[in-house]
């Protein structure tokens, strides 16, 4: 019989880790060696026999969770935001010296919003405009979310590619904060209200015309297939990728 595979959880009782706390418990091909919280120390990782982790933890911890991971060669699945161009240039740096080793940075899991990403980036050339709205559960700690600067970043790097002009915009009067935050040059606009999850819509308009490309996480259901997916696959991509899209063959 296949090994399973020995899979540790940070953040294990919040929101995201207890679910895939018991997303990992129901996999057949998995053992859950590890569930740690906030006070458990790194260690453990490496005493449980863990040959990878999901860290669905805090923007302020997951650097250090990920680079002692890296360090003691287990592949990491992350879905914790922060990741900025400044955290992912010192992972690849420190992958460089644990070259079997895979890191997967997933703004998110869900298969609809991955999809809903890859859908915007590849309309953004085409239309004149472009803004974002992200919609979360109040309790959320960062604005905007991880998947909204990714599809932002994604967007303004196609437009970029296409010699598509800045958005119009003619605002020269404004309340701070009425155009919402700028990545790259796209507005992006932060919701944030009780009886949500997660939700996204990129909104393209050209002369006579909208397009609108919408996802809802209703349920944090949502997020554990990516979450398995990813830690099946991870020890198969050495290195570091950024999205989910990085093990999907979405050009097929
Ligand atoms: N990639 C994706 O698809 C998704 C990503 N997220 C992201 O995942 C992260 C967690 O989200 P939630 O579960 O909603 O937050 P949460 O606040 O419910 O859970 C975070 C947990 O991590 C614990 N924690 C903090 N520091 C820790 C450490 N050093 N070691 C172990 N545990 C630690 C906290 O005590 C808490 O229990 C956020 O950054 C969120 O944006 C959330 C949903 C989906
Ligand atoms: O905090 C959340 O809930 C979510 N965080 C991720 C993000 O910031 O993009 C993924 C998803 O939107 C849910």
């Amino acid at each position: 019989m296949k090994e399973k595979l020995a899979v540790a959880v940070l953040g294990a009782s919040g929101r995201m880790g207890s679910e895939a706390v018991a997303a990992v418990e129901a996999a057949e091909d998995m053992e859950l060696v590890a569930a740690l919280g906030r006070t458990d120390p790194l260690e453990t990782l490496v005493s449980a026999g863990a040959r990878c982790m999901v860290d669905l933890t805090v923007p302020d911890s997951t650097e250090a969770n990920v680079r002692f991971a890296v360090e003691h060669g287990i592949h990491a699945v992350v879905g914790t935001t922060g990741w900025d161009a400044g955290r992912l240039a010192r992972l690849q740096e420190l992958l460089q010296a644990s070259p079997g080793t895979g890191v997967l940075i997933a703004p998110n899991f869900a298969l609809g919003s991955v999809l809903a990403t890859a859908f915007a980036a590849k309309a953004a050339r085409y239309f004149e405009s472009v803004e974002l709205i992200e919609l979360h559960h109040p309790d959320k700690v960062d604005a905007p979310s991880g998947t909204a600067v990714r599809t932002a970043s994604l967007i303004a790097q196609a437009r970029e590619e296409a010699g598509v002009a800045p958005s119009p915009d003619a605002t020269t009067k404004e309340l701070p904060g009425a155009r919402g935050a700028e990545v790259n040059g796209v507005h992006v606009h932060s919701v944030r209200l009780r009886g949500l999850v997660a939700h996204q819509e990129v909104l393209l308009g050209g002369p006579g015309e909208q397009l609108t490309i919408r996802h809802d996480s209703f349920d944090r259901a949502s997020f554990m297939p990516g979450v398995l997916l990813g830690l099946r696959q991870v020890a198969e991509h050495p290195g570091l990728t950024v999205g989910l899209d990085g093990y999907l063959n979405l050009n097929d």
